[in-house]
């Protein structure tokens, strides 16, 4: 039988993620049939489902709840990402149907996350201490006076002056005057592969507003430039406290909304607030995840027809053919449709219709799915 993988994709200010609850895998190590390669074109906004990663719920190994395993878009492996565990967390919630006060102990590569429910909505997150010696980043930086790797970078043909911080991953901060202002691209690019960061950086550009209040723009390592990072703003608040730009409690706001960081002093852990919401569910096409590596865009759709559909016609498509007015209002194919969702709808409970939906949405992939199947008639 045909494997249907369903997915839910969810998104923490504007940072979207393909999910895949893969608790209950009798082999977690199978991964879905993931692949760099399939990350890849989930991730591609053209050819895919579109996102900044893949995330993968596990069954435990050392004692937590469950494990994280997350993909970039390029189909490298990184070690923690903030708004993907936020959306992790909305995930789980969704699907065993959690509410505030809830938490989860999620084993990552950066080690043990904790996740809660807010009463607000959002998702505050226990990210633990930073790492802020050259060879936890890991950068060639050497340690300044002000406690944390940095130094001077050629980039472009420009001098930056670039600090060091990981949350897990790596992250290099550049202070400047004018955020909106800088190469992001060119920059950001450059800096990702620079050889102080032996295993690449993501990178962010940080305006300070107040000691309060900071602005970033972010470049991802993995994924380029994304509306938001959740360790980069944490990693971009401890920083910039270090360097004494920067209170220990902040709001960044990055181009998908703000976020609220907190590095607490008694436990020296980071805590960062913010956002995550469902976006659809959905269910794979075998196309997609398939073993065929043809991905060339699919033949040019054929010119319009000469005219358009008339009311004598067979069939008639509403949505093209009546776009100035029914066509045949006295054998309306849109109005009988109406009529018969009505009397389906009619007397069925909120429970029924959830049901139905999900049945049809089985019943209709199975059907595309078999049809689409190699070696189908
Ligand atoms: N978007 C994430 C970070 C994801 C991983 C990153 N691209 C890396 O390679 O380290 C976040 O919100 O933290």
């Amino acid at each position: 039988m045909l494997q249907v993988l369903q997915f839910s994709k969810y998104q923490g200010l504007g940072n979207d993620f393909f999910l895949l609850d893969g608790r209950s895998l009798e082999d977690p190590e199978d991964l879905f049939g993931l692949t760099p390669e399939r990350v890849q074109r989930l991730c591609d906004r053209r050819f895919g489902v579109g996102g900044d990663g893949v995330i993968l719920a596990l069954p435990p190994r050392e004692g937590g709840e469950l494990r994280m395993r997350i993909f970039n878009a390029d189909g490298t492996e990184p070690e923690m990402c903030g708004n993907g565990i936020r959306c992790l967390a909305r995930f789980l919630a969704d699907s065993d149907g959690d509410e505030a006060p809830r938490s989860w102990e999620i084993e990552t590569l950066a080690g043990r996350i904790v996740p809660a429910l807010a009463e607000d909505g959002r998702i505050r997150v226990d990210m633990g201490p930073p790492f802020l010696t050259p060879e936890t980043v890991p950068t060639t930086l050497a340690v300044g006076e002000q406690g944390l790797p940095m130094g001077e970078l050629e980039v472009l043909g420009q001098r930056l002056a670039v600090a060091a911080a990981g949350m897990g991953n790596p992250h290099a901060v550049v202070p400047v005057a004018d955020v909106a202002a800088i190469d992001l691209e060119g920059l950001g690019a450059a800096l990702e592969v620079h050889g102080a960061f032996p295993a690449r950086t993501n990178v962010h550009f940080v305006q300070v507003l107040a000691p309060d209040h900071l602005v970033m723009r972010v470049w991802e390592r993995g994924a380029g430039p994304t509306l938001a990072c959740g360790t980069g703003a944490c990693a971009t608040l401890v920083a910039c406290h270090r360097l004494g730009l920067a209170a220990r409690h902040a709001r960044l706001d990055l181009p998908g909304g703000p976020l609220e960081i907190h590095w607490d002093e008694a436990s020296g852990h980071v805590f960062m607030t913010g956002p995550a919401e469902a976006v659809f569910d959905g269910v794979v096409a075998p196309s997609l995840f398939g073993e065929e590596e043809d991905m060339s865009p699919a033949p040019a759709m054929a010119p319009p027809t000469a005219s358009p559909p008339q009311a004598g016609d067979g069939a008639i498509d509403c949505a093209t053919a009546c776009v100035n007015g029914c066509l045949r209002p006295e054998a309306c194919p849109s109005a009988e449709a109406r009529a018969r969702v009505t009397a389906l709808l009619e007397g069925r409970s909120l429970d029924d219709l959830v049901a139905l939906a999900g049945e049809s949405l089985e019943s209709r992939t199975r059907g595309r799915l078999s049809r689409d199947a190699p070696g189908a008639p």
